[in-house]
């Protein structure tokens, strides 16, 4: 079995706290390095703490490693522990540093282990998601096949915030639309898009592996082949109009770009966002209506939720 450490520099007020966050995100163990004890510790998954003989080199602070097993892709779940961290200090803890670290551990194939478990999904009756080193046949003659290698970046579709956001698009595309793509991490999104009859789409990343990475994917699927992708932070210095707006980033910098995706939005345009958890929903559609838009539909799929919004009554 090969793992996957992320590494999260911390003050050692929060150990625990951020112990938990990488459990809840799927870690089968973790172990914590603080510079205040003698003894460290590690727990084992089941709650068993196991005392270790670990000498620190730390002088302040604490690290707090987790194993992922390799059936978890890290870069998925990398931007919910970095949000659950963001907000400790709500809750009056310090987080110290607050760096977050992925390392290669046992195996120098780990990131790209988790490739053994990425089969095709179907992700509702239009839209099905295929790994590009995989055949797949399709059962239904209006079944739309993505081909995808997300490599590094986020977006192999089966993460809840991706599947709820390629839901939101079916329910709102009729044809012919130019859609605008905010944080397309793998270009999922755009490409999905894009079989579903949009006539242009804009991608956006701030990273520029995810660039790349969407730059790659789109040249593996034809109809998508005009999507223009660009760096870029949100939708800063955007002059496109466009009659939607999707963007599966963390609730936090979704707001952040409310007024950009308000100026662009054609009068009718709706506004789809996801990767907005249980907790900050609330404060997102508060967010929206001070904006000025009108809440459309709800996807949920566990503790996910993506949301869309109208610019204006319809
Ligand atoms: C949760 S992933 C979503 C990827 C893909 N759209 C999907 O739905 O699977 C969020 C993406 O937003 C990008 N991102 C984060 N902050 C950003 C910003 N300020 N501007 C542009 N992109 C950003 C990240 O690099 C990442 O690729």
């Amino acid at each position: 079995m090969k793992w996957n450490e992320v590494k999260v520099e911390t003050a050692s007020e929060a150990v625990e706290a951020v112990a938990n966050i990488l459990m809840e995100e799927g870690a089968s163990g973790v172990e914590i390095e603080d510079s205040k004890d003698v003894e460290n510790y590690s727990t084992d998954g089941f709650g068993e703490i196991i005392e270790t003989e670990m000498i620190t080199s730390l002088t302040e602070g604490a690290y707090v490693k987790a194993y992922f097993p390799e059936t978890i892709f890290v870069p998925e779940i990398l931007p919910t522990i970095r949000e659950k961290v963001n907000k400790l200090p709500d809750y009056g803890l310090s987080v110290g540093k607050n760096e977050l670290k992925v390392t290669e551990v046992a195996e120098k194939d780990w990131a790209t282990a988790w490739k053994k478990y990425y089969h095709p999904v179907r992700i509702s009756r239009y839209l099905t998601i295929k790994p590009s080193w995989e055949e797949y046949q399709t059962t239904d003659p209006k079944e739309e096949v993505i081909t995808l290698d997300p490599g590094m970046a986020f977006g192999t579709g089966t993460h809840p915030t991706t599947r709820l956001t390629l839901h939101a698009l079916e329910a709102t595309l009729r044809g012919n639309e130019t859609v605008i793509d905010v944080g397309t991490g793998s270009g999922v999104l755009s490409i999905a898009a894009k079989y579903l009859g949009a006539k242009e789409v804009v991608a956006y990343d701030l990273d520029d592996v995810a660039v790349k990475a969407a730059k790659e994917n789109i040249a593996l699927n034809p109809p998508a082949k005009n999507i223009q992708v660009k760096a870029n932070n949100l939708l800063t210095n955007v002059e496109k109009k466009a009659d939607v707006i999707v963007a599966n980033i963390l609730a936090d910098i979704i707001v952040e770009m409310l007024p950009d995706a308000w100026r662009l939005l054609e009068p009718t345009g709706t506004l789809i966002v996801s990767g907005i958890i249980e907790a900050k929903k609330q404060e997102v559609i508060e967010a929206m209506q001070v904006q000025g838009f009108i809440i459309d539909q709800t996807f949920q799929q566990k503790d996910w939720y993506a949301l869309t919004f109208k610019k204006m009554e319809e």
